[in-house]
């Protein structure tokens, strides 16, 4: 059995206003809190629900006609350009989705003028920095990218700049142009043979080494998470930093913009460099402290040091000292500006948007976990199963008790790392946290939502014996150190404790407390103690079909004859407080509690 746990403050649980009972706990009948997703909540959506019959994305930067027409069919879409921070901010209210580039900040603000309406982000591309991902997640709004239909364009525009750097072709460009004809003054150097450091060796630095081992240059590579089978692969040697930049003759960069990479070429780093060193830089300007560049440009440190550019710290960029200096080439952000990088990008952002409104787990996630089609398919019941024994478990809990841990089985013949319980996780999350609060809880702010209410969830395995073809048997899920208001819920070790298994693809309730039940999750549910004996499941029954109320199911666990027994009832009506009321008055009756699912 293995275990993992998050951390915790404290959950309070207010008075109930999502279920009722009566003898153990009296509460009025006060109206049950739907949030305006709830109508969604059976089905197993994970992440997001579109709000209204057609969600309305904005676009907020120029994205391939494809893309845009693919958007159209499913959404309202505004593509509404050059918005300033205060228009992004006033419109986004009305949104369900935005789609960005590189020049939209997607900043805190904007998650929170949206008054919980954005639920997704598309960043038609690769590079994230300029959305807050911690705000987003915060939000429950899910991050997703186009993570590989630009990588081929980048990589070749990386090229261009070496190829053009080593060519000072944009500077005899230019003085041409000027009418003047240097022929010695641009003078370059070649490329073969010499020494290509590529830093960041993912999709575009893999891409542009390939191209440059066909250039004849030796490649060396930084990246101290690429596998280096990979590299092998290409012919590449991964090399430590000092490494790489010691012995480059040519430096490209490839790596994300991240507290790790920011500024890391620098003063220091600089002066590491080999004479007439040439930088490329096709990633992001924040990976480069641009003051030293220029002070290195400037003072000569490294003869003959140039660089090409095509990304800035602010863009466009204010410094027109390094941009105007006579090494540096510039270019204006344009390594994902091909035709087809940018057609190939806008459906890819568009599918996934498209994706994520309609409820599905995005391949492209940067805020959520990714699950794999073929998983997410086989977990979808249990999906619907854990949401529900959260929501059932938490509506136990007696008002005043304070949720602060939840301990969840989940009870599978498969082996440790055959099953995947972030998705389950997040679902009795979404269900523990619901009913008792207002907060909109999904795949994406599960985690942040149960540790910023205190809510420790501790996992663990049941590993069981037989036919590993279901991924689970059962999920149990404890809450300990609380009261109940249905003193039977809980287990001989004092905590609040439901099991439920997937029969026939419909989650089932199959324990209560000590108690074997077997109820269909679907309506609501009334649970009775009684003190088992003849007659019971007729007059319950009928005191319901009084109040036109239609059972679904149900089922007696009981310990013995004639002893206690927990009856489970499923109800597909609300019973009215005077129906719950007679019931209570049965005179076998010891308590029951109804709750709503
Ligand atoms: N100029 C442009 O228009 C474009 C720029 N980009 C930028 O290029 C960069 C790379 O993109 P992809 O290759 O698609 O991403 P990727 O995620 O496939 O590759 C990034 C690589 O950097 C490595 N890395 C992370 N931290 C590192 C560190 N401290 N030192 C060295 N390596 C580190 C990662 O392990 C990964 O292998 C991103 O910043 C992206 O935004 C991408 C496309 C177009
Ligand atoms: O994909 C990336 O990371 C890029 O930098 C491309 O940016 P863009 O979409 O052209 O603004």
């Amino acid at each position: 059995m293995a275990a993992s746990a998050s951390s915790a403050i404290n959950l309070s649980i207010k008075p109930s206003h999502t279920s009722l009972s009566w003898k153990t706990h009296l509460s009025s009948t006060s109206a049950l809190a739907v949030s305006p997703l709830s109508g969604h909540r059976h089905y197993p959506r994970f992440v997001i629900y579109a709000v209204g019959d057609k969600p309305t994305v904005l676009v907020a930067e120029k994205l391939g006609e494809a893309g845009v027409n693919l958007l159209k069919e499913f959404a309202d879409v505004d593509c509404s350009y050059n918005l300033t921070p205060e228009e992004l901010c006033n419109k986004i209210s009305l949104c369900d989705a935005l789609i960005v580039r590189s020049g939209t900040k997607v900043s805190r603000e904007v998650f929170e003028s949206s008054g919980g309406r954005l639920k997704v982000v598309g960043r038609a591309g690769v590079g994230i920095d300029n959305v807050d991902l911690a705000a987003a997640t915060e939000h429950g709004c899910l991050v997703v990218n186009a993570p590989t239909a630009n990588t081929v364009a980048a990589a070749e525009h990386g090229i261009s700049l070496l190829t053009a750097m080593a060519r000072n072709v944009a500077q005899a460009d230019a003085s041409v142009k000027a009418g003047k004809w240097l022929r010695n003054k641009y003078v370059g150097v070649s490329l073969v043979g010499k020494t290509l450091a590529v830093m960041g060796f993912g999709k575009v630095g893999s891409e542009v080494a390939r191209r440059a081992k066909g250039l004849g240059m030796h490649v060396i590579a930084h990246d101290p998470y690429a596998p280096a089978d990979r590299a092998r692969a290409i012919g590449v040697e991964l090399v430590s930093f000092d490494k790489a930049i010691a012995s480059a003759d040519f430096i490209s960069l490839h790596m994300p913009l991240t507290p790790a990479t920011n500024k890391v070429l620098n003063d220091e780093t600089f002066a590491k460099m080999k004479k007439g060193v040439r930088i490329v830089n096709v990633a992001r300007g924040g990976v480069i402290d641009e003051d030293a560049l220029v002070r290195a440009l400037d003072a000569g440190i490294v003869a003959q040091l140039q660089a090409a550019l095509d990304v800035f710290t602010v863009e466009p960029p204010k410094d027109s000292k390094l941009v105007q200096h006579e090494n540096v080439t510039a270019t204006p952000h344009l390594g994902a500006s091909t035709m087809e990088a940018q057609e190939g990008v806008a459906i890819e952002i568009a599918e996934a948007v498209v994706g994520a409104l309609n409820g599905e787990l995005a391949a492209t996630a940067v805020n959520a976990p990714m699950v794999p089609a073929e998983v997410l398919s086989e977990l979808k019941p249990f999906v619907a199963l854990a949401e529900k024994l959260g929501r059932l478990a938490v509506q136990l809990v007696a008002g005043g008790s304070g949720v602060k841990s939840v301990k969840v089985t989940y009870g599978s013949a498969r082996g440790p790392d055959d099953l995947d319980t972030r998705l389950l996780r997040a679902m009795i999350t979404k269900g523990l946290i619901e009913p008792i609060s207002s907060s909109f809880v999904n795949l994406v702010n599960a985690d942040f939502t149960a540790k910023q209410r205190g809510l420790r969830i501790a996992e663990q395995r049941s590993l069981l014996n037989g036919s590993p073809e279901s991924p689970l048997e059962f999920i149990q899920v404890q809450i300990s150190s609380v009261e109940s208001k249905f003193a039977s819920a809980l287990s001989d070790s004092g905590e609040i404790r439901v099991e439920g298994r997937v029969k026939d693809g419909i989650p089932h309730l199959t324990k209560v407390g000590s108690f074997e039940v077997d109820v269909s999750l679907e309506g609501s549910i009334i649970l009775c103690r009684q003190v088992d004996q003849p007659g019971m499941i007729g007059k319950v029954g009928s005191i319901l079909s009084e109040g036109n109320v239609n059972v679904s199911f149900m089922s007696v666990g009981r310990v013995a004859p004639r002893k206690h027994a927990v009856m489970a009832i499923g109800v597909d009506d609300q019973p009215s407080n005077e129906i719950l009321k007679r019931i209570g008055e049965i005179p076998a009756v010891e308590e029951f509690v109804y709750l709503k699912i």
